[in-house]
């Protein structure tokens, strides 16, 4: 008798080896704590980290598909500006903005890696935020201690309403669950000082909210997660009430904590 043709033996896909050895961290914290400013910083670090950065440009400027504007002049394909709507009139923009901006982080946090990364011994991603803003996270770094549960605290002010907050929990959820296996992550007077136009309106009341958002899901982690694991999940905490900017010794310091919770997971 023959023997039966050999199977092929699959070794485990260089893809799957890449999801083992590499770590997703997303940055969190309150508005104007200086998320971008450390993202930037741990971009120089290493070349085996990358950084995914908020996808805010896309909420100021809303485009259509390209095919849509086709016959448009360049002044008409100009897009409103999403973020300007939700501050100028929360009550009326705030479904829209959290619709778009949970389906805009989706799609920026499941671009392919880049072949560099795929290549690096220890890869590390990091997210400017993550899709995961109030129902799922994985491990976080928590900078000023804050917690931001931004849809949630328009839903307590009103600005969303029972239906609207459904709707929107509803089909996040169900996002989530479909690209979980890809997405597996893991202030005023600097509002002010970066002066971003559609921000100024912003009350110290909201960003106390949210302060205490962030303070009820990452460092006291009371607030209720989808998931049994979600509670266990390792959260470094980062105080950036120091410039840290224009300062080689204080950023190394910090990046030196960075690196140690790298390897503590
Ligand atoms: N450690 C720091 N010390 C002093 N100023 C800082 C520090 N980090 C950031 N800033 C300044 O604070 C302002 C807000 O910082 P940044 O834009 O990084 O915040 P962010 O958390 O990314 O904001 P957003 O929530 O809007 O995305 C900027 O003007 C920045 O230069
Ligand atoms: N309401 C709301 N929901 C979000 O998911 C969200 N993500 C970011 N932002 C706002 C904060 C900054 O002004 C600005 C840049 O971070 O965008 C949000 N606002």
């Amino acid at each position: 008798m023959s023997t039966p043709p050999k199977r092929m033996c699959v070794s485990p896909s260089f893809d799957n080896s890449f999801e083992k050895r590499g770590k997703k961290i997303s940055i969190e914290g309150n508005i104007a704590a200086g998320k971008s400013t450390f993202v930037r910083m741990l971009q120089k670090v290493s070349n085996e980290w990358e950084v995914t950065p908020e996808p805010i440009a896309k909420w100021c400027n809303v485009q259509t598909t390209e095919n849509a504007f086709e016959e448009l002049s360049t002044s008409q394909k100009s897009g409103g500006n999403l973020l300007q709507m939700l501050y100028d009139k929360p009550s009326r923009w705030a479904y829209t903005f959290q619709t778009y901006a949970s389906l805009s982080r989706v799609r920026s946090q499941l671009q392919p890696v880049s072949p560099k990364l795929r290549e690096a011994e220890h890869p590390v991603q990091f997210y400017e935020r993550s899709v995961f803003l109030i129902i799922k996270l994985s491990f976080s770094l928590l900078i000023n201690g804050q917690q931001m549960c931004l849809a949630q605290c328009l839903f307590e002010s009103g600005d969303l309403n029972e239906t609207e907050w459904a709707i929107y929990q509803d089909w996040h959820s169900w996002l989530l669950n479909q690209y979980e296996s890809q997405i597996e992550l893991q202030c005023m007077k600097r509002l002010h000082l970066r002066g971003r136009e559609e921000e100024q309106g912003i009350e110290l009341e909201y960003l106390e909210k949210l302060h205490y958002k962030h303070e009820c899901w990452l460092y006291n982690r009371t607030t209720q997660v989808d998931f049994e694991y979600l509670k266990d999940l390792p959260v470094l905490v980062l105080d950036v009430n120091d410039d840290f900017k224009n300062d080689k010794i204080k950023q190394e310091c910090i990046i030196d904590k960075v690196k140690e919770f790298l390897s503590s997971l």
